[in-house]
């Protein structure tokens, strides 16, 4: 005989025995709930004064008895519904309310979260009878956005509900509206912004956001709905409360995303946190980033450095178990390290990152050696770096007349390009665009991408492009800069270039620049490239290294406007 669950402590020994021997009980599979187990509930709700529930399936044979307290119940694990899927769960929960109350927060999130094929509530009467009975089916999309339908009936003899065909029909309303949704092809993305009032304050935590927003769309995902969670104290387990959590995936599930992504990068812990209470798909910050790169690696040199990348970020998150894996390691669209890959243990992952590693030394002893041989030739090299989107592509096309491919999204640039760029008295440089940065970029990025960074080094000068028209210019320049620090570039000239000037009203780009010691240019338009040269030429020939202007920024940052 099957055991009953929950909150079966202090129970007497004939109630537990009653309660057991629920199990023998079946309905038919049409009816939801048969006049006498409903009966039979409501008599041992009133006797032990708490709720009683089972769990029935299709055929009407109980799978589950549930004992809870006075105003709740929790079910036992029956494992997750599957994300998008428009099955439901074939069980339907049918328990004991002692006072007649309708349906609570919980039962509708059992019902939702579980997909559940219906929730009833049964009222206990004074005598032990059954009373009224409230009851909630899930409903399929809707212009109303309403996720589910709540229904009383007066008894268990007028209750209009069969519980064979109802939920055969909802399941094909379900297929039909996912048939609907999937002709767009991409996959649904909630994202959930998060600041803590202390590292990531509100309007942080808002911009930060808003460029999630971006990062998505270059990622490819569809953005179905954005919300921002302030908190101070960060849940170890779930990042954010379980209420708001359970908030979330409800509104997901309304919304039928595929993926919820947080703005903010989780932990190991947290992210096997959340992925335990829901199926869809979770990503953070960081995973997002990362597979924007391996979305666009083209060379042989970025895929593999993309590629342990993802394999460091995952290695903590391996943690030899269950399915969570394999949804915690997809990335968009699938396109993780591979889900077979994610399958074999930390081991062979461990295998992999060290060949990886090997291979990333020798790209690094090559660019090294090729490096070498350009410097023998003695040409002074600029690096153009900043924030991604910034425009330094297009910036440097412009100065050299190439055509590196530059675009409206973000990391548009992997794989560094070297040009020449010849300055007006025949003097040579080599100028080189690098892949941008954004504000937290992963560590597990920033050491992957090593042998590229690595270029940085060997520049003389660091043209440090900003999108003068970015309302969060500032902190780009910041993150921007606290990044060069990590390398150990903040000891090179730099100039800050104020690009895109043509998007601002006239002479405001060159104003900022002038209170900042940097330019103004329109990389588009081809506009203030004669004062750069000028300054490039003075930074690298005549003034020699040293360059206050990016430091004087940094300490007094100015207002715009
Ligand atoms: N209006 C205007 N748009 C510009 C200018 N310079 C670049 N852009 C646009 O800004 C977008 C990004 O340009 P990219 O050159 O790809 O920027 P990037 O800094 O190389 O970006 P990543 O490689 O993605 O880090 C593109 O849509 C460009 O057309 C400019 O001077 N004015
Ligand atoms: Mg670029």
């Amino acid at each position: 005989m099957q055991e009953v669950s929950g909150n079966t402590l202090g129970l007497k020994p004939s109630q537990l025995h009653a309660l057991r021997r629920t199990y023998r009980r079946r309905v038919s599979a049409e009816d939801v709930v048969s006049p006498e187990l409903a009966r039979h509930l409501a008599e041992v709700s009133l006797e032990t004064g708490r709720q009683i529930g089972v769990l029935l399936d299709r055929k009407g044979d109980v799978q589950a008895v549930i004992v809870g307290d006075a105003r709740k119940l929790e079910l036992p694990d029956v494992g997750r519904a599957r994300a998008g899927s428009h099955r439901l769960r074939g069980l339907r929960l049918v328990h004991t309310h002692l006072h007649g109350e309708p349906l609570t927060r919980d039962d509708h999130t059992d019902l939702a979260l579980l997909r559940l094929d219906l929730v009833a509530a049964i009222e206990v009467l004074a005598g032990g009878l059954p009373g009224k009975i409230h009851y909630a089916h899930l409903l399929p999309e809707n212009a109303a956005g309403a996720m589910w339908k709540d229904e009383v009936a007066p008894s268990v003899h007028e209750l209009a509900w069969d519980a064979a065909s109802a939920p055969l029909a909802l399941e094909d309303e379900f297929a039909r509206a996912s048939a609907l949704r999937r002709t767009g092809g991409r996959e649904r993305a909630l994202l959930v912004g998060f600041g803590d009032g202390k590292k990531r304050g509100r309007a942080d935590a808002e911009a930060s956001l808003e460029e999630l927003r971006e990062l998505a769309r270059t990622a490819g995902v569809a953005v179905v709905d954005a919300t921002l969670q302030m908190r101070r104290e960060i849940d170890p387990r779930t990042l954010i409360g379980k209420g708001k959590l359970e908030d979330i995936l409800l509104r997901s599930m309304q919304l039928m995303a595929d993926v919820i992504v947080f703005d903010w990068n989780l932990s190991p812990s947290q992210a096997r946190g959340i992925a335990d209470a829901t199926s869809l798909k979770i990503l953070d910050r960081t995973q997002l980033i990362l597979d924007i790169f391996a979305q666009r690696a083209q060379s042989a040199d970025g895929k593999l450095q993309v590629e342990l990348a993802q394999l460091e970020y995952l290695y903590p998150r391996l943690v030899g178990r269950d399915d969570s894996l394999s949804r915690l390691a997809g990335g968009i669209g699938g396109r993780g390290p591979g889900e077979t890959k994610l399958e074999i243990d930390r081991r062979r992952v461990r295998d992999r990152i060290t060949a990886l590693e090997r291979r990333i030394d020798a790209l690094s002893a090559n660019r090294h050696v090729r490096r070498k041989q350009r410097n023998e030739r003695g040409l002074p090299v600029i690096s153009i770096v900043g924030y991604t989107n910034a425009g330094k592509s297009t910036l440097l096309n412009a100065l050299t007349n190439s055509s590196v491919v530059a675009e409206d999204v973000l990391f548009a640039t992997l794989d560094p390009t070297s040009r020449r760029l010849r300055f007006p008295d025949e003097r040579e440089v080599i100028i080189t665009d690098t892949v941008g940065f954004i504000r937290d970029l992963p560590e597990d990025l920033v050491n992957a991408f090593r042998a590229t960074l690595e270029e940085l080094g060997d520049a003389d000068l660091l043209l440090h492009v900003v999108d003068a028209a970015d309302p969060h210019l500032e902190a780009q320049v910041t993150a921007v800069e606290s990044i060069l620090r990590d390398l150990e570039l903040d000891a090179k000239p730099r100039l800050l270039v104020f690009n895109k000037a043509d998007k601002l009203p006239p002479g405001q780009a060159a104003a900022l620049a002038h209170q900042a010691g940097g330019v103004a240019v329109s990389a588009a338009r081809r506009e203030g490239f004669d004062a750069l040269l000028e300054r490039c030429d003075r930074m690298l020939w005549a003034d020699g290294k040293a360059l206050p202007a990016t430091a004087a920024w940094a300490a007094a940052p100015v207002r715009r406007g």
